[in-house]
């Protein structure tokens, strides 16, 4: 009776709450549409508002100053404008369901207890004090996810307020209405974390700010050091805790950060997208997405093929009979670690004092200046200098030689035959600067020489051009040769460190890398070390605006990787989140402890998380045998059917079992689901097999950009970090999941699973299925 009364009080003030959201609303979209109009009347008006006067330079620079006077001032309406919006579109969501939660707190020194709301924003009303709703980044709504009845503090940038806390409530409010509501103790009630596991899983992430756990909420909300390290196992929400920590830190820093100044890198385009609207719907601006490939395209350039890492990792799946194959993982492994940085920066200072290769500078097939001038040159350059340094004050040494070049070059035949080519247009150009000339110093002796000479600097400025553009750009240093030289010799590397641990079959790896940078080649493993050498050698191109980088699967990223990011973003603080239980690329690690050495003890910080909460506890229950120490995962308490096994005869059968799964996970409701196979190659032939029973089928290879509801076929590695309704295990065989580092890839794939896993089998069963105990699935036939 008493919590009918309540339920009904907390109701009318849902409703009170809900009539302020509609006329915030409503105020909100008049201001909008006077912003609008007013920034498409300055764009109408935008040349009317400024004078344009080019005749002297004092007039030219007042022009120029009241053109961005004007796009100031539209930029300024644009900003408010994008910010309203944002501001509009979460107060609709707010509506509909103004908070999610309530804690009763009395401050310490206070007598009365204050009812706090929180939801995804705060809401205030005019002229009182307390906000109606919190936003759930607020300080004190720590209390909510991490405090319990009784005494409490809780931490605000002013310091630690203390108090007692009376209640904590939860509330499931649609439509305005109040679904459910129950008080709870420790945690976040397990019935709302139920309610919203048991949902389908859709085709982007979702927030999952009303369920924050107590150790999610810590890494959250963790301030004061460089690096944050998160391990955690699979489906522990180590993804949903690195985006809602970018929603906290753009609040707390709110003053001073943007979210043009986050950086996450992704695994893959598609997970860009499947994260892409978890920040939008929390009404912020969506951080900077990327992945490692694009920077690294994005730097390389054109130089090389550029090999991506799906593709080495079909190579490591798929090449295992092809010549050179251990050899190539060994030179995979060592290329990755610290050991071949340092191998690298040992070169390099080598490189201070000798040995940089530089090419010829050429012209018409003729040496201009040759390499031994230039090496010449730089090593006369004051040696304390750095190698960047040095190659900037040569390069405009060359360029000043290119001039004096290009002056003795006017008078050789091959100018006068380009002057016979030259447009009229040119001509005409001639003409007049010489009519210019001529009206300013009054000399008109010898037209025809000057037009003459005029034209033919005029040919060779034209000429030289690429010339002086390759000198800026440092093209004269043959990185690729000096890259190449680690490689060509296999003595030059142990030479210059007698003490290095080398790989086995160092010669071969050797062999391997000169020949594939000789086809223009860069393997995916020389790519970062590559870059890492060009960067220190040309300057390093570091951006020094971003201040918080978040990698999410780090365990695929190498040491070396880290390495580099930490040059690349020198002003930035990381937060990295990974699992080595699903390490799917060849590493030199086994674990995060070598990024301490990053920023250093001090200013690591190390969280575990090993309550899973993607799979129902049957999967979890299943998956988690697969691997090492998997008893540590702890699975949340949501029921499902137990995972299936099916054997079949051969490649037609598999077909028919799986397309008839298919049809019934449908039928029961699954919207996303996921035909899991190990290669891009298999994904293929699975398609194409599948395709005729089921022709709603879609294939997802590298180049998918998102996914959408249905059945898909996707390779293992583009599974990463996603989540499906179901996952069948296309063919988990032993010839495909059969040695130690298949294991890895073998439990990510299977961990992708929410409520439905089904594995099925066209040749002998994988070894690691004997590893699970058999009443933890069901074998059907
Ligand atoms: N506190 C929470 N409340 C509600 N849902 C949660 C919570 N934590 C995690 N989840 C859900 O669990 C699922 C897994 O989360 P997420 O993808 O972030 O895990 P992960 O650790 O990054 O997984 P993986 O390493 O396997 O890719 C998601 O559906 C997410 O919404």
């Amino acid at each position: 009776m008493a919590m009918d009364r309540e339920w009904e009080q907390e109701q009318k003030r849902v409703d009170a709450v809900v009539r302020k959201i509609d006329r915030q609303i409503e105020a909100l979209r008049r201001q909008t549409e006077g912003i609008k109009e007013n920034i498409l009347e300055i764009s109408r008006n935008f040349w009317d508002d400024v004078t344009l006067n080019f005749s002297d330079p004092h007039d030219t620079l007042e022009t120029i100053a009241s053109i961005n006077q004007q796009a100031r001032v539209m930029a300024e309406r644009e900003r408010s404008f994008r910010h309203a919006r944002r501001r509009l579109t979460t107060l609709v969501r707010m509506k509909d369901s103004p908070y999610f939660g309530r804690i009763d707190f009395v401050e310490d020194g206070e007598s009365k207890a204050e009812a706090i709301y929180l939801g995804i924003a705060t809401v205030r009303d005019e002229g009182d004090e307390l906000p109606l709703v919190y936003d759930w980044r607020a300080p004190i709504a720590s209390l909510y996810y991490e405090g319990s009845p009784g005494p409490v503090r809780y931490k605000t940038p002013a310091g630690e307020i203390s108090g007692n806390l009376k209640r904590k409530r939860q509330f499931i409010i649609r439509d305005g209405r109040i679904r459910s509501m129950f008080d709870t103790s420790v945690t976040i009630g397990d019935e709302l974390l139920q309610e919203v596991l048991g949902r389908h899983s859709g085709t982007q992430m979702k927030n999952i700010v009303a369920t924050i756990q107590k150790e999610q909420n810590r890494i959250i909300r963790s301030e004061g050091k460089r690096l944050l390290v998160v391990s955690g196992a699979a489906g522990s929400g180590k993804t949903s805790t690195a985006l809602q920590r970018v929603a906290w830190l753009l609040y707390r820093y709110r003053k001073s950060l943007t979210a043009k100044q986050v950086v996450l890198f992704s695994p893959n385009p598609m997970f860009n997208s499947y994260v892409s609207t978890v920040l939008p719907g929390l009404g912020e601006e969506n951080m900077q997405q990327t992945t490692f490939q694009e920077m690294l395209e994005h730097r390389l350039g054109k130089r090389f093929r550029l090999e991506d890492p799906y593709d080495q990792m079909e190579y490591v799946l798929q090449g295992l009979k092809e010549p050179g194959y251990e050899e190539r993982l060994q030179g995979i492994r060592f290329k990755t670690s610290t050991r071949f940085m340092e191998v690298i920066d040992q070169y390099l200072e080598r490189l201070r004092r000798e040995g940089l290769i530089f090419r010829n500078i050429t012209f018409n097939d003729r040496v201009l200046i040759s390499a031994e001038e230039i090496e010449r040159l730089f090593y006369a350059l004051d040696p304390s200098r750095s190698i960047p340094g040095r190659l900037e004050r040569l390069a405009e040494q060359l360029l000043d030689r290119l001039d004096e070049l290009a002056d003795e070059e006017k008078d050789r035949p091959w100018v006068e035959d380009e002057i016979e080519l030259l447009d009229a247009e040119t001509y005409q150009r001639a003409y007049k600067e010489l009519q210019r000339q001529k009206g300013s110093s009054g000399n008109c002796a010898d037209d025809f020489k000057r037009e003459r000479e005029w034209l033919a600097s005029f040919v060779v400025k034209e000429r030289f051009r690429p010339l002086k553009r390759s000198v800026r750009r440092y093209q004269f240093v043959d990185i690729p040769a000096l890259y190449r030289r680690l490689f060509s010799d296999p003595d030059f590397v142990p030479r210059m460190m007698p003490n290095i641990r080398l790989p086995q079959g160092w010669e071969a790896i050797c062999a391997q890398t000169a020949e594939r940078l000789d086809r223009k080649e860069l393997a995916y493993e020389d790519a970062t070390p590559f870059l890492y050498l060009t960067e220190k050698i040309e300057g390093f191109h570091t951006n020094p605006h971003i201040r918080h980088v978040f990698v999410d699967e780090a365990q695929d990223y190498s040491p070396f990787q880290f390495a580099f990011l930490k040059h690349l973003f020198p002003r930035a603080s990381m937060t990295v989140l990974g699992d080595f239980n699903q390490a799917i690329f060849i590493s030199a690690e086994s674990g995060f402890d070598f990024l301490t050495g990053l920023f250093g003890s001090d200013e690591t910080d190390t969280f575990i998380l090993t309550r899973s909460y993607r799979s129902t506890r049957q999967i979890v229950l299943f998956t988690r045998e697969l691997i090492e120490g998997g008893d540590r995962i702890e699975p949340f308490d949501r029921d499902g059917p137990k995972p299936t096994w099916t054997q079949v005869e051969d490649r037609e059968k598999l077909y028919e079992k799986i397309s008839g799964r298919i049809r019934s996970l449908q039928a029961a409701g699954h919207r996303t689901i996921a035909i899991i196979c190990k290669s891009g190659r298999e994904s293929r032939e699975a398609y194409e097999g599948l395709k005729k029973h089921c022709p709603a089928l879609r294939l997802m290879d590298k180049e998918t950009a998102s996914f959408e509801a249905g059945p898909l076929v996707i390779p293992s590695y583009l599974a990463k970090g996603l989540e499906f309704d179901a996952v069948i295990v296309f063919d988990a065989q032993e010839a495909r999941y059969g040695r130690e580092n298949e294991r890895k890839l073998f439990y990510t794939v299977c961990t992708r699973a929410m409520h439905e896993l089904h594995l099925y089998c066209a040749g002998k069963a994988t070894p690691f299925l004997s590893d699970v105990s058999p009443d933890l699935y069901v074998v059907e036939s």
